[in-house]
């Protein structure tokens, strides 16, 4: 079974929330979907609201599926979705930072490779 880790692409006023990762070092520094593994027994809608409310003291809302599952690695596969916020202003608790990205803005940050593709289809399908 793959493990699955859950990402949000939350979007407000046209612009796309990215994360900087703090660890571990080989991945530190690259930026991400806020998001995390989803729990046993938890559900992967239940963990990225959880994920989202730890790592950004804030309640999200999610929407629509992006794609399906974005392979990560020989074990792991990403599961986007869009959100948007319903409480709170998000906090880099477990990043080293926090951007907004307006779609010109989509490719100036350094994204994690398991993330491109998942920018790629954001941008074709003019979700900012
Ligand atoms: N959260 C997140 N993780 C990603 C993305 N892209 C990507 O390759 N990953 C990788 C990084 C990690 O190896 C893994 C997610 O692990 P994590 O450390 O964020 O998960 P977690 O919060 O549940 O952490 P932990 O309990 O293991 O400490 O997936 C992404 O967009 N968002």
């Amino acid at each position: 079974m793959d493990l699955v880790v859950v990402g949000a692409a939350i979007i407000a006023d046209g612009r796309l929330l990215t994360a900087q990762r703090a660890e571990p070092p080989h991945m530190a520094g690259g930026w991400e979907l806020p998001g995390g593994k989803v729990d046993p027994g938890e559900s992967d809608e239940d963990a990225l609201v959880r994920e989202c409310a730890e790592e950004l003291a804030v309640k999200v809302r999610l929407g629509r599926r992006i794609g399906t599952d974005w392979r990560l690695s020989d074990k792991a596969v990403l599961r986007v979705w869009t959100a948007e916020i319903v409480e709170g202003t998000p906090q880099p608790l477990e990043h080293l930072a926090l951007r907004w990205l307006t779609p010109h803005e989509l490719y100036d940050v350094d994204w994690l490779p398991g993330d491109r593709p998942v920018i790629d289809a954001i941008a074709d399908a003019h979700l900012i």
